[in-house]
């Protein structure tokens, strides 16, 4: 994942290390510098003025680095975190509906708003990481040439030091994904007690609820707590550890003074040297932010790995009414098989209806027709052309859906039906509603189609008809409602199914129907048991099985009571 990072915006990633780098080795030149002037000013020749023009620049190119490395670096995780949101939520989008769902609202939420913010920090944290370590191994470094016995002083320290180091990185790794994932449970279930408040409130279920959100706060406060002792721990054994090897490094250093085989400025060197390569504390804050971008990344990673649908660019046939093959299906979930070998073909410009019990596989086959997922096996083609092979932005394009519960989406009542690729004007948007029996009511509200959708109060069925709104306002060649009518009551059912079947011989009509009045006006109605075929043929032939009508639950009605349309077969429609 951290590669990945740095390949989103290398430019500004290089820039902030390049920095990060020129300021260590402005750290690292500066003991010496310093050493050699104090020499030569102890050598009481001339003022050494270059030395001490090269120790103030040096100063002066530090500050500088790490003040570009602030600004830089902010920048660049700021527009990071950005890049990594848009990219997310573009794969959360594009990919088919059920593996976006595999996340919980909650969960998304996180991982799209703090956990988006900690992994875009990765490429900053790795940099100054990587100077963090440069600084003690340049000192290290540093000691060893300038004098080898404190070197070997120094040495001593380095094995705790680098243990502590590992335990630190591995602790502060693994508490932060314990505490992000204890965080996405509480967000998640909190996301579900706002979605579920009716039900909630209905039940009286308040204090269970707030006990069942609140209920991993513990778990999240003794994440919080190990994440301090982990740092409380670093913390205090570098604190015993640094002093100790502090006076060891200067004891040994002022021997070595004493005997005259250091100068007062190599002294001076050494034990600035000495000071950078305990510098302890850099590295286990870096390595902690390190490690806590990392585990944010591992957790973005899911989200950003989701596929989009692929295509080959097929292209659907122009002028075609939308004949809709299906052949073969297979959609399997979970190793559970929801579709098995359904095979059927509607007639472009005709219509089906989908019925059959609860659990049937009705919104399943809906969906695997308009491609809102892919069959595991199988194909669907539209007027002859696989749907998988066309680009998805084109599918939609052709395919309208409706929905038992439609998401109005917009500011207003017009945007919700206008909602999607190439809105269509107010005129087509009116008459859309007027199609879907919807322009009586909205005419009503407020500020008629201007009104802000969070201020229609809408019933259910109000809802369901802005839906079918939205699908009748872009016809393609294919419209898919899925239990798009369920909250209608009859009459009105009535009414929007003749508006149905003005887009006969136009366009394909795949309707999920549970009323046997749905089923009786569709050309023909696939009957689906068990995720098979049970049965394909018009209404009125299939109601004489007794296994057919017990579908409807008790509506027993003759097909004559619900009579077909008129136009069936006109325009070529049966087969
Ligand atoms: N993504 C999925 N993963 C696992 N099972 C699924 C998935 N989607 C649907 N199912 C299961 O597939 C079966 C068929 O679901 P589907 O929604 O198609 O039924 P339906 O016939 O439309 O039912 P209803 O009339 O109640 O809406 C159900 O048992 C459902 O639980």
């Amino acid at each position: 994942m951290l590669p990945a990072l740095f390949r989103h915006r290398p430019v500004p990633a290089v820039a902030v290390l390049v920095c990060d780098i020129a300021g260590a080795l402005c750290a690292l030149a500066m003991p010496l510098a310093l050493g050699l002037t104090i020499d030569r000013l102890l050598g009481g020749g001339a003022v050494p003025w270059a030395w001490i023009a090269v120790c103030a620049a040096l100063v002066v190119a530090e500050t500088a680095s790490d003040a570009a490395v602030t600004v830089l670096g902010g920048v660049h995780s700021a527009r990071l975190t950005t890049r990594l949101r848009e990219l997310a939520l573009d794969r959360l989008l594009r990919t088919e509906p059920r593996r976006a769902a595999e996340f919980s609202p909650g969960d998304l939420t996180t991982r799209l708003t703090a956990t988006a913010t900690a992994a875009a920090g990765a490429p900053v944290a790795a940099a100054g990481a990587l100077c963090a370590v440069l600084l003690p191994v340049g000192g290290l470094i540093g000691v060893a040439v300038t004098d080898f016995w404190t070197a070997l002083a120094f040495l001593l320290g380095v094995p705790p030091l680098v243990l502590l180091l590992r335990a630190f990185t591995r602790d502060t790794g693994a508490v932060t994904a314990d505490y992000q994932r204890t965080q996405a449970v509480v967000a998640t279930r909190l996301a579900e007690a706002v979605d579920g408040a009716a039900t909630v409130r209905a039940a009286g279920s308040a204090r269970q609820e707030h006990a069942r959100i609140t209920a991993p706060l513990g778990e999240l406060a003794a994440h919080g707590r190990r994440t301090w002792r982990v740092h409380g721990r670093a913390v205090g054994l570098s604190s015993v550890l640094l002093p100790v090897l502090t006076a060891l490094v200067l004891g040994v250093a002022g021997l070595r003074l004493a005997a005259g085989a250091l100068t007062v400025g190599e002294l001076v060197t050494v034990s600035r040297y000495a000071a950078l390569a305990m510098g302890i504390g850099a590295v286990t804050g870096a390595l902690g932010a390190l490690a806590r971008s990392r585990a944010a990344g591992e957790r973005l990673g899911p989200v950003l790995a989701l596929p989009e649908p692929g295509h080959r660019g097929a292209v659907l046939p122009p002028g075609g009414h939308g004949t809709l093959t299906v052949t073969g299906v297979d959609v399997t979930r979970g190793g559970r098989a929801l579709l098995r070998n359904v095979t059927l073909r509607v007639p472009g410009g005709s219509s089906m209806a989908v019925v059959g019990l609860s659990g049937s596989g009705k919104s399943v086959l809906a969906a695997v027709a308009g491609r809102l997922c892919d069959p595991d096996a199988g194909s669907v083609a539209l007027d002859g052309v696989a749907l998988r092979d066309v680009a998805p932005d084109r599918v939609r394009r052709e395919v309208s859906y409706a929905f038992a519960a439609p998401v109005l989406f917009g500011a207003t009542v017009a945007d919700a039906i206008a909602f999607g690729a190439d809105p269509p004007d107010a005129g087509a948007v009116r008459a859309a509603a007027e199609a879907a029996e919807a322009d009586g009511f909205v005419r009503l509200l407020p500020e008629g189609y201007d009104t802000p959708v969070e201020r229609a109060p809408l019933s259910g069925g109000e809802r369901q008809r802005l839906g079918l709104a939205r699908a009748f306002a872009r016809p393609g060649r294919l419209l898919i409602l899925d239990d798009a009518t369920s909250g209608l009551d009859t009459a009105t059912e009535r009414r929007v199914q003749r508006a149905l079947d003005r887009h006969d011989g136009r366009c394909t009509r795949l309707v999920v129907a549970h009323r046997a009045s749905t089923a009786a006006r569709a050309d023909r109605v696939v009957w689906l048991a068990d995720g098979t075929v049970r049965g394909i043929g018009r209404h009125e032939q299939l109601w004489r099985d007794p296994a057919y009508r017990a579908v409807f639950r008790g509506a027993e009605a003759p097909p004559s009571a619900e009579p077909r349309r008129d136009t069936v077969g006109e325009h070529g429609a049966r087969p």
